[in-house]
Formats: C-alpha cells, sequence, structure tokens
C-alpha cells in the first residue's frame, strides 16, 4: 500500500500530465484571451481517466447525492464523476434548452450577462450537491449554479474544476460572498454621495432608466467586487455632476461621514449609488484597499463590515475591460454595463433576503493555469 508521500507524488504526477495535456490557444474566441482548451486532454483516455478519478478519490464517500454539470464543458466531467460515486446527474443548462419547469439564475460574465437554468424537481431539499466545470474564472457561473442548487433547498458540499485561472487565487473564496449589510444608523437623506444615474457625468448613449433599478426602501447594501488591482477603483472614474469641479477635500466637508476617495480619480474602488431610498456601494475587497490613509472606509462601513454583503460580479475581468474601455475612449459603455450589473446585483440581494449567513464557494481545482508556462496551440499542432 502507498504511503502518504507516495500517494502524493502519484497525484502529482497525474495533476502535471492532466496540465501538460491542456492546449492553451492565444487570442481565443477574442483577442487577449488565453483559452484553455480540455479537448486536446480528453484525447489521451489515460489523461482524461486520471482527472476523473482524482475528482472521484477526494468525493467517493462523502454522501455527495447530485452532481451538478456545468453546460457545456461540466458536462464531460460531471458524468464520469457521478457515476463512480453513486450520484444522480444534473445538467445545469443555457437558456431554453430544458424542456420542463425551470429555475433561473442570471450572472455576469467577462462581457456582458449569462443563464444557467436547472429543472424543478431534478434536485430535493437535502440533496448534497457537489458543482463540476471545467474551469473557473470569475466565479461568475460558479456563483449562478450554487444558488440555483440551494433555492431547490440542496446542500452545495463543494465545486470541482479541472482548471483555476490564476487570477482568481487568493481571492476565490471571497468572490462568492453574500452578505447583509446594516448601516449602524441612518444613511444622510438626502445622501450628497449618492450617484444618481441621472447625473452621471458623461452622458450615456443609452442613458440608464432609473426603473432598471429595483426599490429596495432604506435598505443599504454593500457591494464589492473581488480581485480589484490594489490602486485601481473599478468605480473611480463615476462622476455625478453635482460633484463637478468640486475637490476632494470640498466632497469631505459636504459629506463629512462619506466615502469621498475615489470620485474624482481612478484610485480605490467605491461607490454609493441611490436608487430609490437604496444605497448601493461599491468597493474593491482587497484588504489592502478597504482602510488605508488614502481609501478609508466611513466609519459605518469600518464597523459593519464584516457584516455586510459582498457581491461577485466577475470583478476580476472587469477592470481589465474598464482599462480597455477607458484606453478605447468607450468608458460609457462600461459604465452602463455596470449599472446593470448593479441593477443585477440588487435583484440578488432582493431575492436572497438579508438573512443568509456568508456563503463560502470552496473550489477544487486539479491545476492552475498560465498561458506562457503551458503547452501553446502552435506546439501542439507541429507535433
Ligand atoms: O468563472 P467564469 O468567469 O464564470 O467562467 C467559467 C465558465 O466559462 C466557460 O464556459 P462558457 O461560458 O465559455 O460556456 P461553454 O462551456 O458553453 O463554452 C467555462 O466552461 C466555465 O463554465
Ligand atoms: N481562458 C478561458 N479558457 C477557456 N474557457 C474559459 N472560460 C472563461 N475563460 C476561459
Amino acid at each position: 500500500m502507498a504511503c502518504g508521500n507516495d500517494k502524493e507524488q502519484e497525484q502529482d504526477r497525474r495533476v502535471d500530465g492532466i496540465k501538460a495535456s491542456i492546449r492553451v490557444v492565444p487570442d481565443f474566441p477574442k483577442k487577449g484571451i488565453m483559452f484553455q482548451d480540455i479537448t486536446t486532454l480528453l484525447l489521451e483516455p489515460k489523461t482524461f481517466k486520471n482527472t476523473v478519478d482524482l475528482f472521484v478519490e477526494r468525493y467517493l464517500g462523502r454522501d455527495i447525492t447530485v452532481v451538478a454539470g456545468i453546460e457545456a464543458r461540466g458536462f464531460i466531467f460531471g458524468p464520469p464523476i457521478a457515476l463512480a460515486i453513486g450520484a444522480k446527474f444534473v445538467p445545469l443548462r443555457k437558456p431554453q434548452k430544458l424542456p420542463g419547469e425551470v429555475i433561473s439564475e442570471k450572472y455576469v460574465l467577462e462581457y456582458g450577462t449569462d443563464c444557467l437554468e436547472m429543472h424543478v424537481g431534478a434536485v430535493q431539499p437535502g440533496d448534497r450537491a457537489l458543482v463540476v466545470d471545467d474551469l473557473v474564472a470569475t466565479g461568475g457561473t460558479l456563483c449562478a449554479a450554487m444558488n440555483l442548487l440551494e433555492r431547490a433547498g440542496a446542500e452545495v458540499v463543494e465545486c470541482a474544476c479541472v482548471i483555476e485561472l490564476p487570477k482568481l487565487k487568493g481571492s476565490r473564496k471571497r468572490c462568492c460572498l453574500l452578505i447583509p449589510f446594516k448601516w449602524t444608523r441612518p444613511v444622510p437623506s438626502p445622501d450628497p454621495l449618492c450617484v444618481d444615474p441621472r447625473l452621471i457625468h458623461r452622458s450615456a448613449r443609452r442613458p440608464p432608466s432609473p426603473s432598471r433599478l429595483v426599490n429596495l426602501n432604506r435598505s443599504s447594501f454593500f457591494l464589492c467586487f473581488p480581485g480589484s488591482v490594489p490602486g485601481m477603483g473599478l468605480f473611480g472614474s463615476f462622476q455625478s455632476k453635482k460633484w463637478e469641479g468640486m475637490n476632494r477635500k470640498e466632497c469631505r466637508k459636504k459629506c463629512p461621514n462619506g466615502y469621498t476617495g475615489s470620485y474624482h480619480k481612478i484610485s480605490g474602488g467605491g461607490l454609493r449609488a441611490q436608487a430609490d431610498g437604496s444605497t448601493l456601494c461599491m468597493r474593491s475587497t482587497e484588504p489592502s484597499q478597504q482602510n488605508s490613509s488614502r481609501n478609508p472606509m466611513p466609519t459605518p462601513m469600518k464597523q459593519n463590515y464584516r457584516n455586510s454583503w459582498a457581491i461577485s460580479s466577475g470583478a476580476c475581468s472587469e477592470e481589465a475591460r474598464a482599462v480597455e474601455l477607458l484606453n478605447k475612449g468607450n468608458f460609457d459603455d462600461w459604465m452602463e454595463e455596470q449599472l446593470m450589473n448593479m441593477a443585477l446585483a440588487m435583484l440578488l440581494v432582493a431575492g436572497c433576503g438579508c438573512s443568509r449567513a456568508l456563503k463560502k464557494m470552496e473550489i477544487t481545482s486539479l491545476v492552475t493555469q498560465r498561458g506562457d508556462r503551458s503547452r501553446t496551440c502552435t506546439e501542439k499542432t507541429s507535433k
């Protein structure tokens, strides 16, 4: 029988083989994307089997009753794992593919939004679920899958992915947090820091209508985007006409309890937006960003941060997207997307209520893939 060390070495060998078998295709499907292509892994039966085996070894005997595979590539790895551990397989599909009654979860992708659906009745309260997909990038897809399963009453034991993109590393535990946020005192009304979508400085081509934002009446939410690059605020360039020409000192005078750090330059991440009495705050979840002197957190946030709601919104890629659009002088498009995301996030909060406990996303991934170290498309085809 192999001792722990031998077992670990054998596991490492298998993981190395899996890593080496994944083809990385630069600029697919869009320029700048290093596409992790698992079809080359599937061409090697031993490597494919090793991939399934590693997951089976981890999940066998853990009372998992349902394996939920995410369309499309989660359908490749999910069913063999389900069969081997004796669990049912439930496909989580893209919209309008399932014929029966479904529940749906929208989520934010690198570019735009998508949706996953699950048949009503496929999962029962008390089911213990494993979510399977090929890859986790921002975690948005996994979050949507977890939400579907939890809405059906299942407990999500873990998410299993073959590949984890490194940019998510470190922040992945935070990327699916939805925690209620309560202010210790009422939000000043009218809140001078609020950003009224109608007052956005650079007028969007299709100005977002306030009716797209949900009225959550007197509830406040703190919206966190994980994975922000220190020193680069997600919403730093949001400007309201109200604030035009005002320097930071003047802003602070106007709203002594408020956060003004990033309203006039890209600096720290943070936005409060008010829609019919609701307040949304967005800032980086980077610990270095949360309470630095350059980026101070207003007292109520500081005190209540642990009780706040943080919502994943594909943030790792949002910064890149913002920079890309800023460089193209097309910031308005990005901003409009963000406003849509905010609306979506508020809907999520409204749908969840404020009572759910901190939710962690435990992800097991076999390989952390880096485009520069993996076999590239050219290498593979020239073999
Ligand atoms: O962590 P995220 O940022 O949410 O991204 C990960 C998702 O992206 C890919 O699927 P895709 O949406 O490209 O669909 P496909 O499997 O149908 O190609 C991948 O298979 C994951 O499901
Ligand atoms: N880089 C990538 N490769 C393959 N699938 C992905 N889904 C999201 N990002 C991806």
